[in-house]
């Protein structure tokens, strides 16, 4: 693996899940990662992606170094042949440059900012760094994607299921504020490599990007996508073809008790940060149907999977 910025880095998925579980069976530190250096840059918060991931690489044996960029870094410049005669002080050709010296792997998290489409597909942060560093780059969740908690999911539901297709349902719920369609688009895309049967469902105005879901279907009916499902993924996202913005919903789309009812007795996921009873409520997270926390918790052998391939090139 040179970089795991998509999915589409990972050339056998089942193979990385395996890994991924043996490498939680055995919990031991590995050499693989000695005297190598992952440094991550954070452009927005994090909690488990920021934990994770350091632990990840301190199970390797690597070192780590961690920058919060959007508060503490020169603010970047990404545009080629830029003046910088305003606010931006460094250039990414330079920024990207000097980490590949310091760092044996870089990884990255950069949001969108959820105003321009055609901005944020282009991916100018992470696509930056891949072009000017010279080592690999990791995505910690970018405009478009977060491939480290998707592969996470998948290890989860790999682990959980109970028969061998089991139904998954994405289903989009509220939110008070514009989130990124990051964390679905990669979902949608990695359960589209897993043997499952899988739904999407959303309000109208807010299907992903078609160019990710292809042929999975979509409903704007959630009750009846929720019958007979194993696994219900619940996460809100703003709209796709009315950029960024939140259109009025009809109904309630809060994944709550009675929806659960609907399901094959499901298991439910979130990536967390949860929103208490405006995403998923109390009842739900906190029943023995929730494994948010175990799937927090796959977050680590997910990463160590990608860094040991990293480290193995
Ligand atoms: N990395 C996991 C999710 C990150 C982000 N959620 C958020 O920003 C939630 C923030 C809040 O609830 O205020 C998202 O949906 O892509
Ligand atoms: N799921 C996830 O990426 O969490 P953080 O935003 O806390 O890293």
């Amino acid at each position: 693996m040179d970089n795991y910025i998509t999915l589409a880095d990972i050339d056998n998925l089942q193979e990385l899940i395996e890994e991924a579980l043996q490498l939680k069976k055995e919990n031991t530190a590995a050499e693989i990662g000695k005297g190598k250096t992952l440094g991550m840059l954070f452009f927005n918060p994090s909690l488990r992606t920021r934990l994770s991931t350091e632990k990840a690489a301190k199970l390797l044996g690597m070192e780590v170094m961690v920058m919060n960029a959007d508060k503490d870094g020169w603010a970047l410049e990404f545009e080629d042949g830029a003046v910088m005669d305003s606010t931006k002080a460094e250039h990414i050709k330079e920024a990207a440059a000097v980490l590949s010296e310091y760092c044996d792997i870089i990884a990255v998290r950069a949001f969108p900012e959820l105003k321009d489409k055609e901005k944020d597909e282009a991916e100018l942060v992470i696509r930056g760094f891949k072009k000017y560093a010279s080592v690999p780059v990791v995505n910690l969740e970018s405009a478009t994607g977060h491939p480290l908690q998707a592969l996470t999911d998948a290890i989860t539901i790999s682990e959980l299921k109970k028969t061998k297709k089991p139904k998954v349902v994405l289903t989009w719920a509220p939110h008070p504020k514009a989130l990124p369609q990051s964390v679905p688009n990669s979902f949608a895309e990695i359960m589209q490599k897993s043997d499952v049967d899988f739904v999407i469902a959303n309000p109208e105005g807010y299907d992903l990007n078609p160019e990710i879901t292809q042929n999975v279907p979509v409903t704007h009916n959630q009750e009846e996508a929720l019958k007979n499902a194993d696994f219900v993924y619940v996460k809100n996202w703003s709209s796709y073809t009315a950029y960024g913005q939140q259109p009025k919903v009809k109904g309630s789309w809060t994944f709550n008790e009675h929806k659960l009812k609907i399901t094959n007795n499901a298991k439910v996921m979130h990536c967390l940060p949860v929103r208490r009873n405006v995403v998923i409520a109390d009842e739900v997270l906190d029943s023995y149907n929730s494994v948010v926390i175990q799937q927090a918790g796959n977050r680590t052998f997910a990463a160590q999977a990608v860094l040991r391939r990293l480290l193995e090139e």
